[in-house]
């Protein structure tokens, strides 16, 4: 079976500096894979170079089997469709309800009815665990873990196929963040969904993740479980599992 996501030989260049040097990497159906590494090593370049928003200078990505060098506008709308994305602060309209935001993406890409686009809404903001009295609250008037939610019911409006993380837990206190990982891996069980999550939260990448790549270096410096990569050797990954803070959250440590 083709993997859900594949990338060989990606290279970014940007203001001048080379931030990607061949990278390669491949998503599996159905897991949850999580990006990581310090700051600025570029993986949230690498997540916009997954949803079309930037290109690669050099190097090939295929999402869903499909070759993003080869897209034309009407190619890459349709393939925009089987992914959802929840971005960092979640990115709601602060003018429209929960209801409306999570409407939104229905009343832009179907043909349905109001009716149905309120009941399917309805049915997205369930799943993502949202109290019923929040549909017409404002996100302004919400938690920041609601607004998590509320940004992730919309993320899955349109039942994607790929669900796209970036840095879902930031500004979360420990106990939302939690409840968000469960969140996450209830909907990856109920949906069938394949996870790509960008992340710094070791919680999260221990606890949610099947498998990571952690950048480093402008390459994958590790990939694999979690445990793995905690095994590994690598100096660019022995910080971040070694260091005082990667120590305290590798489970059975605590
Ligand atoms: N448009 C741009 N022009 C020039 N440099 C950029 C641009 N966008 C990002 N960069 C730089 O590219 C590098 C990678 O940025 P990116 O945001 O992908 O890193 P990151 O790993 O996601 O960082 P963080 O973990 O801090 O969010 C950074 O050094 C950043 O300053």
């Amino acid at each position: 079976m083709l993997p859900a996501i594949e990338l060989t030989g990606v290279r970014t260049r940007l203001g001048g500096t080379l931030i990607h040097d061949g990278i390669d990497l491949a998503v599996w159906h159905g897991e949850v894979f999580g990006i990581a590494g310090p700051s600025g090593c570029g993986k949230s370049t690498l997540l916009k170079e997954m949803l079309m928003l930037q290109r690669p200078d050099a190097g090939r990505i295929r999402i869903l089997g499909v070759d993003l060098m080869e897209l034309d506008e009407g190619k890459a709308q349709a393939l925009r469709r089987r992914c959802g994305v929840m971005f960092q602060g979640g990115a709601l309209f602060t003018g429209l309800t929960v209801l409306e935001n999570v409407a939104l993406p229905l009343r832009e890409h179907t043909t349905l009815s109001p009716r149905e686009i309120e009941e399917l809404s309805r049915i997205k903001i369930a799943l993502a665990d949202l109290p019923p009295d929040t549909v017409h609250k404002y996100p302004r008037e919400l938690s920041g873990g609601l607004r998590k939610r509320a940004a992730l019911a919309r993320a899955i409006a349109l039942d994607p196929e790929l669900l796209f993380l970036d840095e879902p837990s930031a500004g979360l206190d420990p106990l939302a963040a939690s409840a968000l990982d469960e969140l996450i891996l209830g909907l990856k069980a109920a949906l069938k969904l394949t996870i790509i999550v960008v992340t710094h939260d070791l919680d999260l990448l221990w606890h949610v993740t099947d498998r990571v790549a952690m950048l480093g270096e402008r390459r994958v410096v590790g990939l694999g479980t979690m445990a793995e990569l905690a095994r590994s050797t690598h100096p660019g990954l022995w910080p971040y599992f070694h260091g005082p803070r990667g120590r305290a959250v590798w489970p059975g440590e605590n």
